[in-house]
């Protein structure tokens, strides 16, 4: 069966230009509001005058120097024109450098201000905006999205404020020169815009199209990395292989489309254009016999005609840039609008230094409305107890971790930590209390000692070093060839299963939680390995109170208490040996594994 896996996030766009996005956008070019008046000045006073000028001192040329109204040229008045001539293609060549140097600058700034505040946003979103999409989605906007805008927010604006003006000094110079001779060179311009409207709605769709095209590399390639163990161990590599050439192949296509409908205004431009030179040869050289025109002028309008395509070309083009770039910035706006569900509530306090009480108040709580993960579970925990979290998958047991970290908000009930409700205290406040050790232990890039120094940045060598060796992670960090400043990352395998538990370890022990949460590994590890684990996870868990979702008969016969679950209610309570001794879901679970373990 052919592969069926989909990239939904990303749909064409074919609604009418949305305004109020446009307008959110150049918000963000308020803050170079000066930078932006400055090169527009610039560019319209040296740039645009100077363009404008040179054909009015070439027509001065011929009229009154080649071809004298009676009378012989003066050389001196000559070498006059060429100089002005000279000074403006300087001033313009000056004006284009300052131009091109300052709109980049403003683009880079807009587009840091943008990536910024979006990961900024993306932050604070809930796990449940992660849950719907996959990472490589989320990745995509905040890269691609954001740098699609960049043209836009830098040339596109001063280059269309400019091509304007240019467009307008053109028309009011033919129109002084030489209205009748204007009115018929611009017969052409509807004509214009009626085919290219057209065309331009066309080749919109096909270039958004090959903006998804390549999302769906971009959100593939992000999976097929991060899946590669998984591809390999399966022997997928024909079919992964396969699957991308489609979206490749489907991607070429599509920019082929795009970029053959992008090539059509050229002739159409170009056929106009002739249009309006044939008509400007016919017309003007009529206008020269009834002697109202001079051949300087004529050459003069040749040259502001050809200078007057060029910016309706751009204009058009920047037109369908904006286009495409509003469709990005739908999708960056779409984020930005995403309200995180567990927000903090106008009047959260920071909850203060807790003792580690924690309370479950009939907690009802599902990820999907009509499918509850938690039916009516109430408990109450002591400070410094350790509470084993025991059932079949599926049961509950991370859901219960999740309420109490507040990464989801409960249906009804309460969760209270020293008697406050979680949703009563900022988050941060909330969260700085709780240590988590996953499952499995997620290494960022850098070295070992910032990955201790993860949950508290400020933390001394000395303080990381002495949690480390609380934990027994010591011995096998110096033995690293660069001790604690070994560069490690994610995929690195450097660090086996263990010891990636054992520097989690130290991480949650240096950030010093009242409560810690932990979902033990499954993996097997050897037994020299384990005994030092279960050693490090006694010192880890003093003094705190521990939540742990346990998979080892070594940590469930420890824990103070032991919460029962089965399909998100609390079926049984109480220590190992009470437990035990009664028949019921806890022994079987145990008397299972036992029987799986020995078998
Ligand atoms: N992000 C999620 N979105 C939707 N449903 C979820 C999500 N996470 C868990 N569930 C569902 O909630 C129920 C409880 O899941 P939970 O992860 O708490 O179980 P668990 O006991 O921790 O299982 P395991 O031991 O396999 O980790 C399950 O039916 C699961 O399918």
């Amino acid at each position: 069966m052919s592969r069926q896996f989909q990239y939904q996030d990303d749909v064409l766009i074919e609604k009418s230009f949305n305004w109020k996005q446009m307008g959110r956008l150049f918000d963000y070019l308020k803050p170079y509001k000066g930078a932006v008046t400055r090169v527009v000045f610039v560019m319209l006073v040296f740039g645009m005058l100077t363009r404008l000028a040179v054909p009015y001192l070439i027509s001065l040329a011929i009229d009154k120097v080649i071809d004298p109204d009676g009378g012989s040229g003066s050389m001196g008045y000559l070498s006059i024109v060429f100089g002005v001539m000279a000074a403006m293609y300087g001033l313009r060549w000056w004006a284009q450098n300052y131009t091109i140097r300052h709109t980049n600058d403003i683009g880079q700034h807009v587009i840091y201000d943008l990536r910024s505040a979006l990961f900024k946003h993306v932050q604070t979103l809930s796990f449940r905006f992660f849950d719907k999409r996959p990472a490589g989605s989320v990745l995509v906007r905040i890269t691609n999205d954001v740098n699609a805008l960049q043209e836009l927010l830098s040339n596109g604006v001063v280059n269309s404020v400019i091509d304007i003006a240019q467009l307008a000094g053109i028309v009011v110079i033919l129109l002084v020169l030489q209205p009748k001779l204007a009115l018929a060179v611009m017969i052409t311009v509807p004509l214009l815009i009626l085919v290219s409207s057209s065309l331009r709605k066309r080749t919109r769709m096909a270039w958004q199209t090959v903006r998804i095209k390549q999302s769906r590399i971009n959100s593939h390639l992000n999976e097929a990395i991060q899946g590669m163990r998984v591809t390999q161990a399966f022997a997928q590599e024909k079919e992964n292989q396969r699957f991308f050439e489609n979206l490749n192949g489907s991607s070429i296509r599509s920019w082929n489309l795009a970029s053959s409908l992008n090539q059509l205004f050229g002739p159409v431009i170009e056929v106009t254009s002739a249009v309006g030179t044939l008509i400007l040869l016919l017309y003007g050289t009529h206008l020269i016999q009834q002697d109202e025109l001079t051949v300087g002028v004529l050459v003069a309008f040749i040259t502001y005609v050809s200078n007057f395509w060029e910016p309706i070309n751009r204009l058009g083009q920047m037109y369908s840039q904006l286009l495409i770039s509003m469709s990005s910035a739908e999708r960056i706006f779409e984020y930005m609008d995403e309200k995180p569900i567990v927000a903090e509530k106008e009047d959260a306090k920071p909850m203060p230094d807790v003792r580690g009480r924690v309370q479950f108040d009939h907690v009802v709580f599902g990820y999907d409305p009509d499918r509850l993960a938690l039916k009516d579970v109430s408990f109450d925990i002591k400070p410094g107890m350790t509470v084993a979290l025991v059932g079949h998958t599926g049961s509950g047991k991370s859901t219960i971790v999740n309420l109490l970290c507040r990464f989801y908000d409960v249906t009804s009930g309460r969760v209270l930590i020293d008697g406050m409700d979680v949703r009563d205290a900022t988050l941060d406040s909330l969260r700085r209390q709780i240590g988590i050790v996953m499952q499995d232990t997620f290494i960022f890039s850098g070295s070992i000692r910032d990955n201790i120094r993860y949950g508290r940045p400020d933390a001394t060598n000395a303080e990381v070093e002495a949690a480390a060796r609380s934990v027994r992670a010591h011995e096998f960090i110096v033995k690293l060839p660069d001790g604690y400043d070994t560069q490690v990352q994610e995929r690195g395998t450097a660090l086996s299963m263990g010891q990636r538990q054992l520097l989690s370890f130290a991480r949650a022990l240096l950030a010093d939680p009242r409560i810690l949460i932990m979902d033990e590994a499954t993996a097997s590890i050897d037994t020299e390995t384990e005994v030092r684990i279960q050693e490090a996870l006694g010192t880890l868990l003093e003094h705190r109170t521990s939540f742990i979702v346990a998979h080892r008969l070594s940590t469930i016969r420890h824990a103070d208490l032991i919460l029962v679950l089965d399909h998100g209610v609390i079926v049984d309570r109480g220590t190992h040996d009470e437990l035990m001794r009664r028949p019921g879901h806890y022994r079987n679970l145990i008397e299972a594994q036992y029987r799986f373990l020995s078998a």
